[in-house]
């Protein structure tokens, strides 16, 4: 199955509660476009929205489910109750946070839970080589950039997708690593391909038209 996603597109639909678009009947018609698009994938966030999502489009589907406990600062799929949650709606593949951020459960259990008791593909999103090294060794599928950007150690408020850190884990990576996060254009997917991403996954830039919106206005600026 993940060959499937090899050079492809995974758009990702999500919008949090506070989002205008926030609902399964909209995350699910934006899962639809994509896959009229050509998208190879899809990433949803929570039960609803990836149910929705595969009962009516015929494509893998990497599923996360964003909670924020007190007091951790890991926010995608930190538990193995959060796991099962995407596991139950039918996403085949578990995307975590995978990063040194404070995490309610030991990271090693949490993929350890996924791959033998769940029996399914794990996704490590990271920030930095280190935790995709650590991610891959303890038995991680696929590693992804995702969350370069995100955490204390490294928010510097970029506005570029990390080729940096992608090329770092391509290099020293031997599971496939997919660019994801801040990729606004048909030519920055395509770089991070030519600089051997595994795959691409687009959020904002396709499903978040006020984020779309904002980026016209600002340049439309004199
Ligand atoms: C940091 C975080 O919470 N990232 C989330 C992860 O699932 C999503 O909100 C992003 O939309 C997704 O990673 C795609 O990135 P972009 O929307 O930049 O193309």
């Amino acid at each position: 199955m993940l060959m499937t996603l090899k050079g492809g597109l995974i758009v990702s639909c999500q919008a949090l509660e506070d989002e205008p678009l926030h609902g399964a009947q909209f995350m699910e018609r934006m899962a639809l476009a994509a896959k009229a698009g050509g998208a190879a994938g899809i990433r949803a966030n929570g039960y609803a929205d990836i149910k929705a999502i595969k009962a009516s489009v015929d494509l893998p589907v990497i599923g996360i489910h964003k909670i924020k406990l007190p007091g951790y600062d890991a926010f995608i799929t930190p538990t193995k109750q959060a796991a099962q949650t995407v596991y139950d709606a039918g996403a085949e593949i578990i995307a975590i946070d995978a990063t040194t951020q404070s995490r309610p459960e030991k990271l090693e259990e949490l993929i350890a839970f996924i791959k033998t008791t769940l029996g399914t593909y794990v996704m490590a999103d990271v920030s930095t080589a280190q935790e995709g090294l650590r991610a891959q060794e303890l038995g991680c599928d696929l590693v992804g950039t995702t969350l370069s950007g995100y955490t204390q150690e490294t928010a510097d408020h970029m506005q570029e997708p990390d080729f940096t850190l992608l090329q770092d884990l391509v290099s020293t990576l031997h599971v496939p690593v997919v660019a994801e996060g801040r990729i606004h254009t048909p030519q920055q997917a395509k770089q991070a391909l030519l600089l051997g991403a595994f795959c691409v996954v687009v959020g904002g830039a396709i499903t978040r038209p006020q984020e779309i919106t904002r980026r016209f206005i600002e340049g439309m600026k004199t």
